[in-house]
């Protein structure tokens, strides 16, 4: 599991920037104020940062022009190509994902990704949240941005409202993909020994959520 999505990224990788600025009706609400999302991710985190997913890089871009110190891990080839043109020169992209990557070559104080955490199915973002616990510094914190919906009626209730405008590839994608339940990701963070759990809604879709490791 964790990859099964990821010719969905490969075919999709040209186009992608024009999706989170809006290009396709169907998508248009999940990527409303995308910018703000990833902003208000970086004003979270601190000085060493892990990101998984980065995509095209546009939020791996945001944290470097911050002047943070990033470690990016990318399981798309055609991704992370994408990516180096936009980012510094010298700037390393990993190939690796949630579950296998390598080993950061400094300590990381946060742990970030977007729109790239519903890739897993619950149980397997439980074990990964256990060892992001470990990988973090004391005080260390994820921040993650994804769909989420606060129940399975208003996960039922988005799918109907794209089938009634007719959004077929948004139907289909609700419909395979492993997007969680806010109460599921809560007790995940919790069993994993995370605290001072903190969502957030930052468009119909879109949450981002926040954990401290705060014992050993
Ligand atoms: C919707 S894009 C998000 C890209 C970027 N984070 C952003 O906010 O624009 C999802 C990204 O996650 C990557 N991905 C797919 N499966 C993954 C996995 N198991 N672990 C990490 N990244 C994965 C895809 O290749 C793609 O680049």
């Amino acid at each position: 599991m964790g990859r099964e999505f990821l010719n969905v990224f490969s075919e999709w990788a040209e186009e992608y920037d024009a999706y989170v600025q809006g290009k396709d009706q169907q998508y248009k609400e999940v990527f409303a104020d995308y910018d703000r999302i990833l902003e208000e991710i970086v004003e979270k985190s601190s000085d060493n940062v892990m990101e998984f997913g980065i995509g095209t890089g546009n939020l791996t871009y945001k944290l470097l022009n911050a002047e943070k110190n990033v470690f990016a891990v990318e399981p798309s080839s055609q991704m992370r190509e994408l990516a180096n043109k936009k980012l510094p020169e010298h700037f390393m992209v990993y190939d690796g994902d949630l579950q296998q990557y390598p080993t950061p070559p400094h300590k990381i104080d946060t742990i970030v990704s977007s729109y790239v955490f519903h890739h897993l199915t619950d149980e397997e973002k439980s074990i990964v949240l256990k060892q992001y616990n470990q990988l973090l510094t004391f005080g260390g914190k994820v921040i993650f941005a994804d769909t989420m919906f606060i129940s399975e009626a208003a996960y039922k209730l988005m799918i109907e409202e794209a089938m009634n405008m007719g959004y077929a590839e948004l139907v289909e994608d609700l419909n395979r993909e492993h997007y969680p339940l806010l109460p599921v990701v809560y007790e995940a963070l919790k069993q994993a020994g995370f605290s001072d759990l903190s969502f957030r809604q930052m468009n119909k879709f879109v949450w981002i959520f926040e954990g401290t490791k705060m014992s050993y």
